[in-house]
């Protein structure tokens, strides 16, 4: 018991990446908090960047989560050592580079990925594609690998195309279930209810407007008819409301170069 004790008060006085799976002198099975409880194991791919940190404090202050996984091909140790120092319950471990996506991805419940580019002022979510089609690729070879029942949100741009490309990496692997695959829009809603919410000068937590379609341009479709509470629109205000959600990314990063980090609200949704 006493020695136990004695590891776990060493394995605090580590070097900042103690967190990390590879490196912890303390094996996991002697501590307490194991993530033995009841709850989801959700790993964040991407976890160190401007959308993956807020979103690991998020999943770190999430009741229903006991264990998180941070993965990233940089800064996953410091990331990792920081969230882990939250007083709430998910057991949270750090994985850095390729050779420890697998370890970071068994037995999850849920992977949620952000990782990737960003992009630019100037430029549009397809000018994305080359490289992030190639990174969700391979991270989603790795889930149909290690987990392969995971439900797996797609963060990274341009999700009209990542979530696709995800889908045959599914297909071909055999694990392929569309009500598991999804995209994450939510900032597409996030935006209709704030902007609407200013249109018709109300609380927006008291609005509510449904958007379907896709996440770029055009393909952003907010039912403006179907808004709650149920609210009539002059053809002007239709036609900003319509193009300022559907821009409201664009709107984000043409001013995003004074700010390290991109849509926070994306992180929180
Ligand atoms: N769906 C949505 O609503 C939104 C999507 N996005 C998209 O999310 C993505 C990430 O945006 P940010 O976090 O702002 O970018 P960022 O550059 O701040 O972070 C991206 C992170 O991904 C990591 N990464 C790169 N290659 C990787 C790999 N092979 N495996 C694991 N991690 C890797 C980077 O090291 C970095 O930490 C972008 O594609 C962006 O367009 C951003 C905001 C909203
Ligand atoms: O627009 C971007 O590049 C990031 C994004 O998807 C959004 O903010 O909706």
């Amino acid at each position: 018991m006493a020695s136990q004790r004695i590891a776990r008060i060493s394995a605090h006085l580590q070097p900042p990446n103690s967190q990390m799976e590879e490196s912890c002198v303390l094996k996991r099975t002697d501590c307490r908090a194991k993530g033995g409880a009841p709850g989801f194991k959700v790993a964040i791919l991407g976890a160190a960047g401007g959308i993956g940190q807020p979103l690991a404090m998020l999943m770190k202050m999430n009741p229903l989560v006991s264990v998180l996984h941070l993965y990233d091909v940089v800064n996953a140790p410091g990331v990792t050592a920081d969230i882990s120092h939250m007083d709430t319950g998910a057991v949270v471990r750090g994985f850095l580079g390729q050779p420890q996506l697998e370890s970071a991805l068994t037995g999850m419940d849920l992977v949620v990925i952000p990782a990737g580019v960003p992009r630019k002022p100037g430029m549009t979510r397809d000018d994305l594609f080359k490289i992030n089609a190639g990174i969700v690729r391979t991270l989603c070879e790795g889930v149909a690998k290690c987990c392969p029942n995971a439900i797996v949100n797609l963060i990274s741009n341009p999700v009209n195309s990542t979530v696709p490309i995800a889908a045959e990496v599914f297909k071909k692997a055999g694990t392929y279930d569309p009500k598991r695959l999804l995209g994450v829009t939510m900032l597409d809603v996030v935006r209709a209810n704030t902007f609407v919410a200013e249109v018709l000068g109300l609380d927006p937590r008291e609005v509510d407007v449904p958007v379907v379609g896709g996440h770029a341009g055009v393909t952003i479709l907010p039912l403006l008819s179907q808004a709650k509470p149920p609210s009539s629109f002059t053809p002007e205000e239709t036609e900003y409301l319509t193009k300022r959600i559907q821009d409201g990314g664009t709107e984000v990063v043409q001013v995003i170069v004074f700010w390290s980090t991109l849509d926070f609200n994306t992180g929180c949704y």
